[in-house]
């Protein structure tokens, strides 16, 4: 039903009136025309593949069928991922987006239940294993001759790890270690892949040897047969059941009924256990948590970009659809064409740019920093994990935000599943807990910035914090600026943190223990947090931009995107500035009228700028946003899949309809 070819008209429209080359912009986004070229034959590679299509919409399917479904494609997906390494175009940040990112997400709607093998398993061994460890683990595990997950949270603890109750006990007279589940509450819940597909798992539990509790640490533990995959002796494993989404991710339970493992199968890099039962301890007992600091630094880019697929659909479906009239007796417009439309749209196409930005300055201080840790310098780690933090934090709850903003902007066309919105949606949302749950992670932030605070005038050695040092009496007036409004947040997100931590000072005054002043003061903590993390965000962005070299045309482009996402983030903390800075409510009013210019300004490229996204429309995988626009039909044809169209009347009206209707003659 779908005219190959054949582009709406108002999309053609829309493609005259850009400004830029949007190539240029793919390129830029990309990191370059080879990189460009590389993810498109990658996209090829995967998409392109008969044996990755489905015959029925995921939807239609019942939960078990999911699953099998999702384990058929996942192992073809990893057969073609070993394809790609042996041809050398692995990578680890490449892996990330093939399994659960843009791509990953193309193939499998609803989540790949053997993810977790190389984003957290592949990365603890490489973490936390000795040299020895790696060379006997990582090479099965690249192989995939055994594929593992990361079983770390509990029923009872997922935030507060040090609360952990899976216990592993040193036996030195057979050097084994053995793991057990005393409690309900201490069963692992929720591992991705850890219901029926794993095979092995590095499981988080606490050390006891010669009596003494050491706090957690990593084990490799086989929990299935490697031939006929059924679970161990003392595995109690299975699937936790549905969820809001991510159905086909397989997430599991766990629990140990005396389990022994080998001394070896504790992952030693950064502490030991000898076989007389000695404990050496790490250099850091932070070092166990490094995996989860990978996860954040690569969550915000899976942020970024699910944030940029949802305002795809939406933006083109808005330059798409014609609803109402401005004037009477003028033809529909084009929603696009409403202001608030605009206002809904516009922002997340700034604030996927914001969010890109941040994510490669984390990507690139991650791997410095790591760099670092291996040489054994530990300085750095504090400020990483505290801007990993934020970073997760605010990216992922914007990003969720932004998702359903997108899904709104298109009324009830985006409530269908054949959007893509709603699972869009599920799968960002989800970020907002998983790795760490957001506020917690902004309190984490926050007990950095507090510290900083009390010591700020030795911020050398810091370089997210150095606008700590300013002069919070030196006010700058208020100027139409980007420069102005990184002035201003920056200057919220010190008092923020000045306003806590006094808050803390007086309640620990008056008698509190600093703990109990701590959370009492915590909704300022978190605020401040979040402050701090606004200000970064927006200053990276502007820093990008400065140091862009594009043509003129794209300059302009990215130059309004930086702007509006300047503005819109002032304008949602008015209140604060209102508190912080001398901003008057007249310089509001300036603030509010350029918001709106900009949103002029980006309207005839709003096209244009999600074109050069260039996310192919399988990724897209929505009805309402392919690149032709013809949605309608796109609607008809989804609509003419759902199995209850397959046959004029359903047996239930034999059953139920007809008996009642005669029952009621
Ligand atoms: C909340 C905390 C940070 C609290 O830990 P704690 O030991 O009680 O810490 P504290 O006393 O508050 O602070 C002690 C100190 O440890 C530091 N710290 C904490 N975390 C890290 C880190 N990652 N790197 C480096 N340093 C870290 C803190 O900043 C503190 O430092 P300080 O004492 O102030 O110098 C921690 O328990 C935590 O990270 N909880 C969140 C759990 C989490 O992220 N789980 C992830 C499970 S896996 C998953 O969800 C996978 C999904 C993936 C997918 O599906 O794709
Ligand atoms: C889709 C999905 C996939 C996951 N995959 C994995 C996996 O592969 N492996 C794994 O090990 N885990 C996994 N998890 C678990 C996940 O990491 C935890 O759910 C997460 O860390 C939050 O912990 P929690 O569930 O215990 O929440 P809780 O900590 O119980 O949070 C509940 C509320 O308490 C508040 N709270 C808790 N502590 C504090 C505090 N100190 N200060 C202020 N407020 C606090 C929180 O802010 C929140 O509002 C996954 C979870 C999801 C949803």
């Amino acid at each position: 039903m779908i005219k190959k070819n054949s582009i709406n008209p108002d999309l053609v429209e829309e493609r005259k009136k850009c400004t830029f080359n949007t190539l240029e912009l793919t390129h830029l986004l990309d990191g370059g025309a080879k990189k460009t070229e590389e993810r498109k034959s990658r996209e090829t590679f995967f998409l392109e593949d008969p044996q990755l299509q489905s015959k029925v919409p995921l939807e239609y399917l019942s939960h078990k069928e999911k699953y099998e479904e999702a384990v058929r494609k996942a192992c073809i997906i990893f057969g073609k991922v070993q394809e790609l390494q042996n041809q050398g175009r692995g990578g680890m940040d490449n892996f990330r987006e093939i399994l659960g990112g843009q791509l990953g997400s193309a193939i499998l709607k609803d989540g790949n239940p053997l993810t977790l093998h190389y984003v957290m398993f592949i990365p603890t061994l490489m973490g936390q294993g000795t040299m020895e460890q790696q060379a006997e683990w990582i090479q099965k595990a690249w192989n995939c001759d055994i594929i593992g997950t990361y079983a770390q949270t509990e029923l009872g603890h997922g935030t507060f790890i040090r609360g952990l109750e899976t216990t592993a006990t040193y036996d030195p007279s057979k050097e084994e270690f053995v793991l057990h589940s005393p409690t309900l509450t201490s069963y692992k819940w929720w591992p991705g892949g850890l219901g029926h597909s794993a095979n092995y798992a590095v499981v988080l539990a606490q050390l006891y040897t010669k009596g003494k509790c050491y706090g957690i640490h990593p084990f490799i533990v086989q929990l299935r047969d490697e031939e006929t995959h059924q679970p161990l002796p003392g595995i109690k494993i299975g699937e936790i059941g549905c969820k809001l989404g991510m159905n086909s991710t397989n997430n599991g339970y766990l629990g140990f009924d005396q389990v022994r493992i080998p001394r070896t199968n504790m992952l030693m890099k950064n502490s030991q256990v000898l076989s007389d039962g000695s404990y050496v301890k790490s250099p850091s007992s932070k070092l166990t948590y490094g995996t989860m600091i990978f996860v954040r630094v690569v969550i915000v880019q899976d942020a970024a970009h699910y944030l940029r697929k949802a305002v795809t659909i939406a933006t083109r479906y808005s330059a798409v659809r014609h609803q109402s009239q401005i004037k009477p007796d003028a033809p529909e417009p084009q929603i696009i064409d409403f202001v608030t439309q605009q206002y809904k749209l516009f922002p997340q196409i700034a604030t996927y740019f914001a969010f890109q930005y941040s994510a490669t300055w984390l990507w690139d201080v991650y791997n410095n920093v790591t760099s670092e840790l291996e040489a054994g310098q530990l300085e750095s780690l504090p400020e990483l994990h505290a801007v990993a933090c934020c970073l997760k934090a605010v990216s992922s709850a914007d990003a969720a935000q932004g998702v359903e903003i997108c899904r709104l902007a298109c009324g009830g066309h985006g409530y269908m599943t054949s959007s893509n919105l709603p699972s869009t949606y599920g799968l960002v949302t989800a970020m907002c807990t998983y790795e760490g749950e957001n506020t917690v992670l902004l309190l984490q932030t926050a007990r950095f910035l507090v510290k900083v605070w009390q010591n700020r005038n030795n911020l050398e050695k810091f370089t997210t914090v150095k606008y700590l040092g300013n002069d919070l009496n030196r006010d700058r007036p208020f100027q139409r600026s980007v420069e102005w409004i990184i002035y201003a947040l920056q200057q919220t997100a010190a008092r923020k943190i000045e306003l806590a931590n006094r808050h803390i000072n007086e309640r620990v005054q008056k008698g509190k223990a600093y703990e109990d002043a701590w959370n009492e003061s915590s909704i300022e903590l978190v605020a401040a947090a979040e402050a701090h993390c606004r200000s970064f965000i927006v200053e990276t962005f502007y820093n990008t931009i400065n140091e862009l070299k594009v043509s003129k045309e794209l300059k302009v482009v990215l130059v309004q995107l930086l702007n509006l996402y300047g503005v819109y983030t002032a304008l949602r903390l008015t209140g604060d500035l209102l508190r912080f800075t001398s901003i008057t409510g007249k310089d509001i009013e300036t603030l509010q009228a350029w918001l709106e210019e900009l949103l002029a300004l980006i309207r005839p490229n709003a096209v244009g700028l999600v074109d050069s996204f260039d996310i192919r429309d399988e990724v897209l995988g929505s009805t309402l946003g392919a690149y032709d626009g013809n949605v309608y039909e796109r609607l008809f044809e989804e609509a003419s899949k759902s199995p209850l169209n397959a046959e004029p009347v359903n047996k239930s009206f034999k059953l139920y309809l007809k008996p009642f209707l005669k029952a009621n003659l």
